[in-house]
This record gives C-alpha cells, sequence and structure tokens, in this order.
C-alpha cells in the first residue's frame, strides 16, 4: 500500500504550483518578498538558542513519532499505548488547537492553516512540543503527528537535539481514512471533504518522504491500520512490547 502510494508519487510529482507541495513553505505563500528574510533569521535565532536542549529532562527521554495518513488512527492508538505502557501523549494537532483556544496571536494564522489543511510553520509548532515535553518531564513520549514535513523533521532535530528512538507510521487505505474522517463528529474545522482532499495531498507529497527517511535509517515500524482498533492494538501492543524504553 505504501509502495503503491510512493510509485504514484513517482509516476506525477506534484508540481510547484500545487496546492499540497507549498503547504511546508506556508511562510513563502503569505509573506511578501521583503519579509523573507526575517522569517529564515527567526527560524535560525530559534535553532542557535535553543539546540541541544534536553527538554528539561536530564535522562534523554524515549521518544517514538507516531505518523499516518489523516484519520488512520493515530490518536485512538496512541490512547492506548499511553494507558498500558505509561507513556506521555502529545498530539502536535492538539497542541495547535489548544494554542488557538488560548486566544495567542498566533492562533489566527494556525486556524486558517488549519482550515486550509496545510502544515503550520515549524518554529510554532516545534517550540510547543518542546514546552510541552518540557513541562511533562516524562521519560517516554509519544509525538503524534509530527513530523508533518521536512521543515518539521529538521527543526525539531536542531531545536531538541536528536531523532527519534522509534517512528510508528499507521498505514491506512484512503477510503477508509475519509470514511473515519467523515464520520468522526469532533467538530473539527478540517473534517469536510474538501480540507479532507488537501490534508491526504499534504500526506502524501511532504509527509511520506518523512516517512522515507526514517525508514532509510531503520527507523520505521509499520503498522496495518486496518480493522477494528482493538485488533490494530493488538499489533501495536507487540510492537512496544518488543522495544527497549
Ligand atoms: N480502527 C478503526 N476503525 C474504525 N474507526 C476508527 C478506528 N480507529 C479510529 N477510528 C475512528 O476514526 C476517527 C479518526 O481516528 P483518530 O482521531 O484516532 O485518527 P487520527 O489519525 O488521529 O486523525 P487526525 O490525523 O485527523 O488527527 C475517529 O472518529 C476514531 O474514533
Ligand atoms: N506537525 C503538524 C501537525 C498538525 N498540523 C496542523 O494541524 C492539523 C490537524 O492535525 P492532526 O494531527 O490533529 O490531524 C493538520 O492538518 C495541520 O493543519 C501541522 O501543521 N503540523
Ligand atoms: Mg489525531
Amino acid at each position: 500500500m505504501w509502495r503503491r502510494r510512493r510509485a504514484l508519487l513517482l509516476r506525477s510529482p506534484p508540481s510547484s504550483s500545487s496546492t499540497a507541495a507549498s503547504s511546508c513553505q506556508h511562510r513563502r505563500r503569505h509573506l511578501l518578498p521583503s519579509e523573507e528574510p526575517l522569517a529564515v533569521n527567526r527560524l535560525a535565532r530559534l535553532f542557535t538558542s535553543q539546540a541541544g536542549s534536553d527538554c528539561g529532562n536530564s535522562q534523554k527521554p524515549f521518544i517514538a513519532f507516531v505518523l499516518g495518513g489523516p484519520g488512520s488512527g493515530k490518536g485512538t492508538q496512541c490512547t492506548k499505548i499511553a494507558s498500558d505502557f505509561g507513556f506521555a501523549h502529545l498530539s502536535a494537532g492538539d497542541l495547535l488547537r489548544h494554542e488557538i483556544a488560548s486566544g495567542s496571536e498566533k492562533g489566527e494564522l494556525i486556524l486558517d492553516t488549519i482550515k486550509e489543511g496545510r502544515i503550520v510553520p515549524s518554529e510554532i509548532t516545534v517550540e510547543l512540543i518542546r514546552k510541552a515535553m518540557e513541562t511533562s518531564n516524562a521519560n517516554k513520549v509519544l509525538i503524534d503527528g509530527f513530523p508533518r514535513c521536512e521543515e518539521n523533521r529538521i527543526a525539531f532535530e536542531r531545536i531538541v537535539g536528536r531523532e527519534p528512538d522509534v517512528v510508528v507510521f499507521f498505514d491506512c487505505p484512503e477510503d477508509e481514512m475519509v470514511k473515519r474522517l467523515l464520520g468522526r463528529n469532533q467538530g473539527r474545522v478540517d473534517d469536510n471533504i474538501e480540507t479532507i482532499k488537501t490534508r491526504l495531498k499534504v500526506f502524501e507529497s511532504l509527509n511520506i518522504p518523512v516517512i522515507d527517511y526514517y525508514s532509510s535509517r531503520g527507523k520505521v515500524r509499520k503498522i496495518n491500520a486496518t480493522g477494528t482498533a482493538d485488533e490494530i492494538f493488538d499489533a501495536v501492543h507487540k510492537l512496544f512490547s518488543s522495544l527497549r524504553f
């Protein structure tokens, strides 16, 4: 399934004008050319001021990135992993939604981006994750829905100063993901068919390359995300029982 998606990608790479391809370059689409160096400098400052931070935990936490398409069941499975294996569950999407709800000045940009199904600038998301890791001070952390693109990945590795220990990939067919999202009924602004189409394109064009990257580094554990949540968790349970953390 994963290989088929990659083959499709190779056959028709997204054009530079495609909506999905420009998502990780959100600032580039919205900034005036004269503002661009400012954004780059801001990111560079963030990298240099916090590079190598251990997020407040003197023992390095075990980090699992949890990836998969929209509606593949990341959140559902993370809740079960957290409960059975004592992991802290940090969902990048939830942290961003919480930032919107807090009324912060970045909220409007985040809301617009989520409504469009695109990717929020990495400096915002990584900073929220870094703070949440610091606050939780956990020694085992699930980071759900992150990194969504290469920019996310690079920002995390530079700011937090390390790679994840493992990357869990929930592999689910698109029609099943669409069915689940349309049935989720939690009032999410991005659970409508137009935004879902963009989220699927963004997943294929920006997130699959991140999974490929970690796969080439031997970090990816792929889980078949079809079947009931309990059936899927059987496989997840086996995987986590085999990990050393
Ligand atoms: N195995 C499953 N079978 C059927 N429905 C499921 C299954 N796993 C989760 N769901 C339901 O599908 C919806 C999406 O699941 P969930 O929120 O866990 O996905 P997600 O990958 O976190 O999605 P998103 O990327 O949008 O946050 C929810 O309503 C959830 O209850
Ligand atoms: N690393 C991330 C994670 C999420 N987003 C934005 O939030 C939306 C919802 O995320 P879920 O994981 O809850 O589905 C997502 O579509 C993005 O707009 C992000 O930008 N970066
Ligand atoms: Mg989720």
